[in-house]
């Protein structure tokens, strides 16, 4: 992993803010940490997204949390005022759906996936003619048992070739137990949405969807293809859908070895960490092998509003 060679640059007053926007055309935004925690928006959040409409930026979300599908994202978006497009959301749930759709080249109508993880999956892999099984089915809420499972007594369905693990705020031993069933059959590939091992949310951080799909990987001892960020054919799919100039495009996220390594790796123009999620700010200087370090880093990114005034 490259580190960034010259020290991170802190975004403090009008004249670094103004000159870091004037860098860039297109900004690449992390939901999670950046925009909002659960939800509770950040300070300034609308500010800043309509002052970057109205400089002519292209705005475009790049969000590993699969719990929603694009179209519920934009009803998450309005319900904090803001207008947004479904084509300018990437989730990780879409990325492993477009994964499962190009990569995998898994037959609609023919071809099952079990999702171990929330709607957001399912909706968007049925957006693409897939049926799925598992997900928020209410029958596996109820307390694990072999002999009665509704997703065991008749056997597996044969027609399951995939599953997709994600972040799952429902998580118990019958998802975990069951999907274990479906990776112990090597015919069934294993795809996992993002790597992320915690979730900020106000005042807390919580086990992330990674800490879920490496316990399915360490119980089946398998591993998953992650399909969010850092992963390049996620990158790559934002990057043809809007025909973009990667040097003037800057990746804004809250985590260094997801937000910060997609941009880097991804050949883009710029990166700012906020410090408003995940990372503390002697780690957005410190030199690691595992992740670079960004381009400009900033309390929270509200305070590009506040300081422009
Ligand atoms: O656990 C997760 O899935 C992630 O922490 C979370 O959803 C990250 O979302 P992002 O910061 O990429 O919007
Ligand atoms: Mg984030």
């Amino acid at each position: 992993m490259t580190a960034q060679k010259e020290a991170p640059v802190k975004i403090t007053n009008k004249d670094i803010a103004q000159e870091f926007l004037n860098r860039y055309d297109t900004f690449l935004f992390d939901c999670d940490g950046v925009l909002w925690l659960g939800s509770h928006a950040l300070p300034y959040t609308q500010e800043i997204l309509n002052l970057l409409k109205q400089l002519g930026k292209q705005l475009i979300f790049v969000t590993n949390n699969s719990t929603k599908s694009r179209l519920a994202y934009t009803k998450k978006f309005a319900s904090f005022g803001i207008d947004i497009k479904e084509e300018q959301i990437f989730t990780s749930g879409y990325a492993s759906a477009v994964y499962v759709r190009d990569f995998l080249k898994l037959q609609p109508g023919k071809d099952k996936v079990w999702v171990f993880g929330e709607s957001g999956i399912g909706e968007e892999l049925k957006l693409m003619g897939y049926e799925s099984l598992g997900g928020n089915d209410s029958r596996l809420d109820v307390p694990f048992s072999a002999s009665e499972s509704p997703f065991l007594v008749d056997g597996l369905d044969k027609d399951v070739n995939c599953v997709i693990a994600g972040l799952d705020t429902k998580v118990n031993y019958h998802r975990l137990a069951v999907t274990l069933q479906y990776l112990q059959k090597d015919t069934v590939h294993f795809v996992g949405t993002n790597v992320d091992s915690t979730f900020p949310q106000k005042g807390h951080t919580f086990p992330g969807a990674g800490s879920m799909i490496e316990s399915l990987a360490f119980s089946s001892n398998r591993r998953p293809s992650y399909c969010g960020k850092p992963n390049m054919n996620m990158l790559n799919t934002i990057v043809s859908a809007f025909n973009l100039d990667k040097s003037r495009c800057c990746m804004v996220g809250d985590r260094l070895n997801t937000d910060m390594k997609f941009g880097v790796e991804g050949g883009l123009g710029g990166t700012l960490l906020v410090l408003s999620g995940i990372e503390t700010e002697e780690r957005a200087l410190e030199i690691s092998a595992d992740y670079p370090r960004p381009k400009f880093y900033i309390d929270k990114l509200g305070d590009i509003y506040t300081m422009i005034q």
